[in-house]
Formats: C-alpha cells, sequence, structure tokens
C-alpha cells in the first residue's frame, strides 16, 4: 500500500520539505501535522507502558485464545464503476508472539487484509477483533510498517520520528518518548543516527528506524507489509536477520505480508495462503521449523514447493487446509481440510 504522502502544516521543521518536494517524482498529497498523527496512532486509546513482551495481553486475552481473529471477513471497495472484492470470508487466529505471515500473489488482497487488522479499512462483512473486542478503527495496540521509505515525515530528524507517535498519543512525557526512542533506535542499530534526517539514511536505515518506531509504541500487534521488498537482496537478507533477532528479544506479536515463499517461510511461524483474486484461505502451515540457515535443505524445498501448488493449482474444492498450530519444530506433514 502507499503511505499517505505527508508535509508538516507549519513551519515546524521545514529544512527539507522544499528540498523533498522537488526530488518528488510524483504528485504528493498534503496532510497535516494532525493528520498524520492520526494515521500513525489513534489518540483516543492509552498507549501501554511496558516493554513489548510484557505488554503482551495475558490480562485481555484467555489461555489459549487468539489475541487477533478475522473472522470470515470480506473487504470490498466500491467505485463509482464497480464492487471489487479484495479478499472473500478469510478466516485466521493470531497469536500473541507469534510471527503470522500473509502470503500470497499480488492483488490477492493481503496489504487489504492487514489494512483492515490495522482499522484503516472497514470490513464488508466479517469481524476483526483483537482481544476479543471488535476493531473499529486505528489505534496505538496496532502498528503498521510499509513497504515505502517515505514513510517517515522527511522534515524530523530520526529521534523526532520515533517519538512522534508516542508524543501524538499525548500518553507519554517528552523525557519517556526520547528515552523509548533511544532505547529502540539503539536495538536497531542506529544510535549513530539519531540526529540526521531520514534523506541522509539508506532504504534499509528507513526501515530501521520505521521498525523502531513501531516497536517503541509497545504494540499489542506489530503489522508489517511487505517492509523489504524494495530493498535490494543482501540488504533484505539483512533485515530479515535483524528482525528475527528482535523477535528473539522481545516476542511481540507480529502479522507479516509478503509474496515471497522463501520470506514467508524464513520469517513466519506460521504462513496463511491467500488464493489468487479475491483473496480466500487456501491453506496454512506451521514454519516453525525454518529459519535462516535452512536455505537450500531438502525440506525447505519440499515446503516451498508444497507452498507453490497451494498458491497456484486450480483445485479450490472445499475449505481451506489447515496444519495443527502446535508449535512442534516439526516441518510442515499433514494438513487437514476445514468447513
Ligand atoms: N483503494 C482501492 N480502491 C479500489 N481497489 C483497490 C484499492 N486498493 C486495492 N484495491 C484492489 O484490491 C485488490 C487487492 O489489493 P491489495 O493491494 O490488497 O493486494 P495485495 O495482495 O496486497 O497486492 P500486492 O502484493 O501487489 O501489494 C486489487 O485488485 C487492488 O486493485
Amino acid at each position: 500500500m502507499r503511505w499517505p504522502h505527508v508535509f508538516a502544516q507549519d513551519g515546524d521543521v521545514a529544512l527539507s520539505r522544499g528540498s523533498w518536494l522537488r526530488s518528488a517524482a510524483e504528485p504528493y498529497a498534503s496532510l497535516a501535522e494532525a493528520e498524520l498523527a492520526d494515521r500513525l496512532v489513534s489518540r483516543a486509546h492509552p498507549v501501554p507502558s511496558a516493554a513489548p513482551s510484557q505488554a503482551l495481553p495475558s490480562h485481555a486475552v484467555q489461555a489459549g485464545a487468539a489475541l487477533l481473529e478475522v473472522d470470515q471477513v470480506s473487504i470490498d471497495y466500491v467505485t463509482e464503476e464497480r464492487v471489487l472484492r479484495a479478499t472473500h470470508q478469510v478466516s485466521l487466529q493470531v497469536h500473541a508472539a507469534e510471527r503470522f505471515v500473509l502470503l500470497g500473489a499480488s492483488g490477492c488482497g493481503k496489504s487489504t487484509l492487514l489494512k483492515a487488522m490495522a482499522g484503516f479499512v472497514p470490513v464488508s462483512e466479517g469481524e476483526i477483533r483483537l482481544g476479543g473486542s471488535p476493531v473499529q478503527g486505528p489505534g496505538p495496540d496496532r502498528v503498521m510498517v510499509f513497504q515505502e521509505f517515505d514513510q517517515l515525515p522527511p522534515w524530523k530528524t530520526v529521534r523526532e520520528n520515533v517519538m512522534f507517535p508516542l508524543l501524538a498519543s499525548r500518553r507519554t512525557s517528552k523525557a519517556e518518548a526520547r528515552e523509548r526512542a533511544d532505547l529502540y533506535l539503539d536495538k536497531v542499530g542506529l544510535s549513530r543516527f539519531a540526529d540526521v534526517h531520514p534523506h541522509q539514511l539508506s532504504g534499509g536505515m528507513k526501515q530501521r528506524v520505521a521498525i523502531a518506531r513501531a516497536l517503541a509504541m509497545h504494540p499489542q500487534v506489530l503489522l508489517m507489509d511487505e517492509p523489504f521488498a524494495a530493498l535490494d537482496a543482501l540488504t533484505r537478507r539483512r533485515m530479515q536477520e535483524e528482525l528475527l533477532a528482535l523477535w528473539d528479544e522481545l516476542r511481540f506479536t507480529l502479522v507479516f505480508v509478503t509474496h515471497s515463499i522463501e520470506e514467508a517461510l524464513v520469517v513466519g511461524s506460521r504462513v496463511a495462503i491467500l488464493s489468487p483474486h479475491p483473496g480466500r484461505l487456501r491453506a496454512e502451515i506451521n514454519a516453525h521449523a525454518f529459519g535462516l540457515a535452512s536455505g537450500g535443505s531438502a525440506e525447505f524445498e519440499a515446503a516451498h514447493q508444497r507452498i507453490h501448488r497451494l498458491l497456484f493449482d486450480e483445485d479450490r474444492a472445499g475449505g481451506p487446509l489447515v496444519e495443527s498450530t502446535s508449535s512442534s519444530n516439526q516441518p510442515p506433514q499433514a494438513l487437514r481440510r476445514v468447513a
């Protein structure tokens, strides 16, 4: 999806505004800074103050219950000419501290579903619930990282970018926001760049800032929309490594969109496979057994081929194929069809 392109409303940090505009390759809509804040974080909701691992809502989610539930969700885009169904009756359950991947071909509705989880897009039928409560709009409990490098307001320094949604939500003091910004910039290896502006960073560094900004919010769910797709292969690989290392340390709940089978198997602990447009749940498989070192192994190749068949084979009779959600360290084996 496109991140809304934004300009400062006032003289705030007009620094790179003009040069950024001149270098822009396409027309940009103007969004006030307050509106940008609303995109990043709804100010109506409190921000949890614990670290992400501690912030997992053990009080809100009963043992064994899913943290995020997508229940028979269809999403339509209504234009003057037609109604376009992006996803059709998708049901998913994401548990706390899972690395859940949405995998599917271009146009199958992955981003749309993620945006609906974030509360940016309304569902046409069904319901999305977080901790048992219906998702009715954006909130700081769900923070998104986008693919585009221009998701960072260019007139803010790196540190200011990380602090921004914390301050906009008015739930932390400036001192605490700064403390958190410095902590998470350190976790993504960017402490030395806290005072520079985004245009001075590489694409991978900008994505690290976006990840630091998201984690600093201590969200219940981190939503990532093909965050590494625009990076070169080596940087993408390094970013996958860094994301997994961060997850090892913080155990946040991740929903990650990709159209790369390899990336899905490496990043995900569970992978939901969506059929081509309109996206229906085709299958769910466990990917606990795979990691960064798995590429090239016979098991990895077999899983890759099996997912490829599930993505593109025409046999779509009956309901989706689902593996047990156990965290057993086994490669995907038996799939059962659910209604
Ligand atoms: N704002 C919109 N208005 C109308 N149609 C839209 C809108 N956004 C997406 N669509 C359509 O909805 C369908 C699903 O789009 P979506 O971006 O969710 O797919 P995707 O699987 O994320 O694709 P990609 O991997 O290429 O990003 C596509 O047919 C797309 O053209």
